[in-house]
C-alpha cells in the first residue's frame, strides 16, 4: 500500500500486483524413470520469504533442483520473472565436506556466477565475500577448511556462498537443520532481513514455526502441491491432519 500525502488528506493507494518471480506450470520432474513431482502449478510471490513444506520425500528437495534450474523438467514449464540466476543452497552434503577448500575460497565460488570460475576476482567481489562471512557470523573461520568445521559452521559457509552470489531469488533446502536454537534464530532473523532488502528467498523447511514467520507457504504431498497461500491458511489443515512435519534438528 502507497501513501499519499495531499495538504489536508493522506489517501491510500493500492499498488500495482507484481508478477511472480517464478512461475511452475504443470511441471513433472523425477529422477530417471521415477516420477516425483506431478503436475505441480505455482507461483513464487516477488517479495518476502515463501516456506515450501511438506512430509520427508514429499519433493521439496527436487522441487528447489527445478526451480534452481539443477533439475529439467520432464513436462511443463518453469518461467523466471527475471534474468539473474538464481542462488541455491542445497541440502549439506557430506561429500563436499572432504574437499580441501577454506571457507573463504567456498563463499568466493558464490562470485563464480558473476565472474567465471577461472576469473580473477575483482574488489567488488571481495567485498561481497567478506560481506557474507560478516553477516553469518563467521570471518573468524574464513582461513579453516570447510571439513575441520561443525555441521552447524559448514551450513552458515554454505549459505554465506549463496548469499555472497547477491541474486534476486535466494533457494534454500533446510538451511536451519543442525543449528542449535541461538543460530536457527540467527538465520531466521537473516532471511528476513535478505527478504526485505528485496532478494526473493524460497526455503524448503520442516520447522512449522519458520513457515509460519513466512509470507507464503507451499504444502507439498506425494510429489502434488497440496495448498498455497498464507501460512496460516495453509497450515492449519495440516497440522490438525496429524504429525507429518517434525524438526529434524
Ligand atoms: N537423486 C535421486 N535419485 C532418485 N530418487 C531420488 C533422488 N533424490 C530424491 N529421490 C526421491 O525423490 C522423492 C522426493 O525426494 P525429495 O528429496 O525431493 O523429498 P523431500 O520432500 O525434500 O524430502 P526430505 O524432507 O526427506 O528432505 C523421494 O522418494 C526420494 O527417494
Amino acid at each position: 500500500m502507497k501513501m499519499i500525502i495531499t495538504t489536508d488528506r493522506i489517501l491510500a493507494v493500492p499498488l500495482p500486483p507484481r508478477p511472480p518471480r517464478v512461475r511452475l506450470t504443470a511441471v513433472d520432474a523425477g529422477y530417471g524413470r521415477r516420477p516425483v513431482l506431478c503436475e505441480v502449478t505455482l507461483d513464487i510471490p516477488a517479495l518476502g520469504v515463501t516456506s515450501l513444506t511438506g512430509p520427508n520425500g514429499s519433493g521439496k528437495s527436487t522441487l528447489l533442483g527445478v526451480i534452481a534450474g539443477v533439475i529439467r523438467p520432464t513436462s511443463g514449464t518453469v518461467h523466471h520473472g527475471s534474468g539473474q540466476a538464481p542462488a541455491f543452497v542445497p541440502q549439506r552434503s557430506t561429500a563436499g565436506d572432504m574437499l580441501p577448500l577454506t571457507v573463504r575460497r567456498t563463499v568466493e565460488m558464490g562470485r563464480w556466477h558473476a565472474r567465471g570460475p577461472w576469473r580473477r576476482l575483482t574488489s567488488s567481489d571481495h567485498s561481497a565475500v567478506d560481506e557474507a562471512l560478516d553477516r553469518l557470523g563467521i570471518t573468524h573461520l574464513a582461513t579453516r577448511q570447510l571439513g575441520e568445521l561443525s555441521g552447524g559452521q559448514r551450513q552458515r559457509a554454505l549459505m554465506a556462498q549463496g548469499t555472497a552470489q547477491q541474486s534476486d531469488l535466494l533457494l534454500l533446502d533446510e538451511p536451519c537443520t543442525g543449528l542449535d536454537p541461538e543460530a536457527r534464530h540467527g538465520i531466521e532473523h537473516l532471511l528476513a532481513d535478505i527478504a526485505a532488502e528485496g532478494t526473493t528467498v524460497v526455503q524448503a523447511t520442516h520447522d512449522l514455526t519458520a513457515a509460519r514467520a513466512g509470507h507464503h507457504c507451499l504444502l507439498l504431498r506425494d510429489g502434488r502441491l497440496e495448498a498455497a497461500g498464507a501460512p496460516a491458511d495453509v497450515l492449519a489443515p495440516a497440522l490438525s491432519a496429524g504429525p507429518v512435519h517434525h524438526r529434524t534438528e
